[in-house]
């Protein structure tokens, strides 16, 4: 058999996806050589974008097996270099649709990504887990989803969601790691030995601006916002900077909890946010003969959803009530959400609905630019 041509592996590069970018390396500018002896010895020189790249492994493997598989090819040599200043800059550039400037692409009013900021008003209520795993559910049903945890308090998603890299710095462009299917980044990965943050208004609004603008995105069907517990500045700021970002609130069902999840939620009638709706979390415990007890009282949440209700003028729906479960707490703790480890439990089945919801939500088109341009023809 005759060796194959050099168009031939480049086709076959073409195939392969940069696994933090996840678009083709030969788009990226990240194959620098590629070539064939008459033996069909393959020698390829990969260019990373930064030299601790942390998944180089699976990018050469991945590289290897796409070479391999060509007809013609005896062997195949993978080599790894790093891109020079110049060729990051124009990957940068590429990334950014030729724009030199850094912007927020889910402000933008042709944005397609619904942005959903999760609010509670006190700690503990369950907040990040909800969040964790409504993005893993709504990855699975094969949505795109990105996660930006900006409880700055207590920033737990990486943990819960089993992220086990750092983001990958290339210059001031960040490539979020990814769990489950989605991307997360979080105030915890820049960090340094997980110390207490003591961060004030202007410096978390700083941090989200650029969680916002600087991570690498690419194209999202949804991104959820872990805000801090609380009616403060971070819901402001995402009010800001993104106006279309639309709030769910969590409460558990106690009374207390209640009345300040209603404050959280209000805010958003202040910034002009649409409020989707309410759930209740930690709703009852179900016991082994089938009955349901009731830890925290009962009907938090439906009295947050209509009292929120009322101040903004419209219906704002109960959007599930997910019970206790032991699985849950576990799978957090573990890195693995209920919603995959245990997806037929109470929680995981109350969470897969919730998501569900979302997912098939009818996008409202309000205040969008449509994005149609009048024929004259
Ligand atoms: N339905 C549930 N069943 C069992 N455990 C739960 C449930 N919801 C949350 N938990 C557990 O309660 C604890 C607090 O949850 P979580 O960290 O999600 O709350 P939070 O509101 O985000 O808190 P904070 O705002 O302080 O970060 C975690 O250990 C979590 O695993």
């Amino acid at each position: 058999m005759s060796a194959p041509t050099k168009e031939t592996l480049l086709q076959a590069l073409a195939g392969v996806e940069d696994p933090e970018i996840h678009r083709p390396i030969t788009e990226l500018g990240m194959v620098e050589d590629v070539s064939v002896d008459d033996a069909g010895r393959a020698t390829v020189t990969i260019l990373l974008t930064v030299a601790a790249c942390p998944l180089k492994d699976t990018l050469s493997q991945n590289t290897h097996k796409a070479l391999a598989a060509v007809d013609g090819v005896t062997s195949v040599d993978v080599t790894l270099g790093v891109m020079n200043d110049e060729q990051r800059t124009a990957l940068k550039q590429h990334l950014r649709g030729g724009q030199a400037e850094r912007e927020i692409p889910f402000a933008r009013p042709d944005s397609l990504t619904r942005v959903y900021a999760i609010a509670s008003g006190k700690g503990g209520v369950g907040k990040s887990s909800v969040t964790a795993n409504l993005a893993a559910a709504l990855a699975e049903s094969g949505l795109r989803v990105g996660v930006v945890d900006a409880d700055i308090y207590g920033f737990s998603i990486p943990r819960m969601m089993g992220v086990d890299y750092p983001p990958t710095q290339v210059d001031d462009m960040i490539m979020p790691p990814e769990a489950k299917g989605v991307k997360v980044i979080s105030v915890g990965m820049f960090v340094p030995g997980n110390q207490p943050v003591v961060w004030r208004g202007p410096m978390l609004h700083r941090a989200l601006q650029q969680f916002l603008a600087d991570v690498y995105w690419g194209d999202l069907d949804v991104l959820l916002l872990d805000l801090p517990p609380g009616t403060g500045d971070v819901a402001i700021s995402v009010a800001q900077l993104i106006p279309g970002a639309e709030i769910i609130v969590v409460t558990t069902p106690q009374q207390a909890a209640a009345e300040v999840a209603e404050r959280a939620g209000s805010i958003a009638t202040q910034t002009h946010q649409r409020i989707v709706g309410v759930i209740e979390n930690m709703s009852w415990l179900e016991l082994p003969d089938g009955t349901r007890q009731e830890l925290f009282g009962s009907g938090g949440g439906q009295q947050v959803a209509e009292s929120l209700g009322r101040i903004v003028g419209t219906e704002i729906p109960l959007l599930g009530q997910i019970p206790i479960d032991i699985s849950l707490r576990e799978g957090s703790d573990s890195g693995a959400p209920v919603v995959q480890s245990n997806p037929d439990g109470p929680a995981g089945v109350a969470l897969r609905g919730i998501a569900k919801g979302l997912a098939t939500r009818a996008r409202g088109l309000a205040g969008r630019k449509l994005g149609i341009t009048p024929q004259n023809r």
